[in-house]
């Protein structure tokens, strides 16, 4: 994947990439953001639904292989799990379409962003950095929460502790836009569902896990049988807000089901691949486009530049 020409945007994601590393600190060889991650493998089979939808490759073929990260949130490697900060978790999937080509899907399990676009959530994490415990009221990060109504309730939305990366749901949040091949043109909202049922922890129950306990279950659900996921798509209707990811569909919007993925096994040399794997925002697949939210261009251009970084870095951690 290239690095947008709009020097601008490039500009504006090494500040966002400065900004979390302000917050979290610099842990060369790791993420600025869902730092703390597993790799695991298997396949994703689609609908007929999906094949109508769009021509993509993996909507059309039988089944596609599948690399899927689950991880937590923050730019800490060593964040324990049950910390509130790990939550919303996050599952980026990659589609494995041919040698060294690939679409993904990147979600987390907030259905929600606090933010339009990236400019203003370089404010938003800069009113963070600079609202410490010592801070007196009103904090800049109060002021901002104040005045951005969207990321208030964004910050507001219970992030509950999930079972298992295998029981949460998680949100592609950004709108994509798929063409079929009778060229009709629909906008949807990828939605990700454990099969297992979505299922969380109470605060009791948090308190007696351990910092990993995230990480070694999946590693044991996964042992002990298959994780699957159903890949569903909420479809805007007509005349709904396609280019923002803080405003949200009506539920009565219809959700079709894209198809199954089904994880099998962890990735034999986890911590290289997890340091190597770069996702993109953009699925620059056949059929599918993305809508014109303002975040994923800028995303594509940060995860990129940032997972440049990380290639080149050597893991102290
Ligand atoms: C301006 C908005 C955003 C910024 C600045 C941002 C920033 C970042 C950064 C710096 C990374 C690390 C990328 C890497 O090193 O490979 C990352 C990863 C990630 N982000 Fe975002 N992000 C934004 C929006 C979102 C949204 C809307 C979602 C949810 C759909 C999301 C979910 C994730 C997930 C799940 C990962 C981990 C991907 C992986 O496993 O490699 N982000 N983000």
């Amino acid at each position: 994947m290239p690095l947008p020409s709009d020097e601008k945007l490039v500009e504006l994601g090494n500040e966002l990439i400065k900004a979390f590393d302000g917050i979290f600190g610099l842990h060369p060889g790791f993420r600025p953001a869902h730092a703390k991650g597993v790799l695991l493998t298997g396949t994703f089979m689609p609908t007929a639904e999906a094949k109508a939808l769009a021509p993509a490759p993996h909507f059309v073929q039988q089944a596609t292989p599948v690399t899927v990260r689950f991880s937590d949130s923050t730019g800490l490697p060593q964040i324990p799990d049950t910390d509130g900060n790990a939550n919303p978790r996050g599952m980026a999937i990659r589609f494995n379409l041919g040698e060294h080509v690939h679409t993904d899907i990147v979600a987390h399990s907030t259905d929600g962003f606090p933010t339009r676009t990236g400019g203003e959530f370089l404010e938003f994490l800069k009113a963070v950095a600079t609202s410490g415990p010592d801070t007196p009221s009103p904090k800049p990060i109060e002021v901002f929460l104040g005045g951005h109504p969207a990321a208030l309730k964004f910050v507001q939305t219970p992030k509950p502790f999930p079972v298992s990366f295998g029981t949460e749901d998680y949100f592609g949040v950004t709108a994509m836009q798929f063409t079929s091949e009778a060229g009709e043109v629909k906008f949807g909202r990828y939605q990700i569902v454990p099969k297992a049922g979505v299922a969380r922890l109470s605060d009791d129950e948090v308190k007696a896990k351990g910092p990993n306990y995230s990480f070694d279950e999946i590693k044991e659900r996964v042992a002990a049988g298959p994780v699957a996921f159903e890949v569903k798509l909420q479809v805007a209707g007509p005349g709904d807000v396609v280019d923002d990811a803080t405003i949200h569909w009506p539920v009565e919007r219809p959700v079709i089901s894209l198809g199954t993925v089904v994880l099998d096994a962890v990735v034999a040399d986890d911590a290289a691949e997890q340091q190597k794997i770069i996702f993109d925002p953009i699925p620059r697949c056949a059929g599918i486009e993305p809508s014109d939210d303002p975040l994923l261009e800028l995303r594509a251009a940060i995860y990129l530049l940032s997972g440049r970084r990380r290639r080149a870095a050597t893991q102290a951690e």
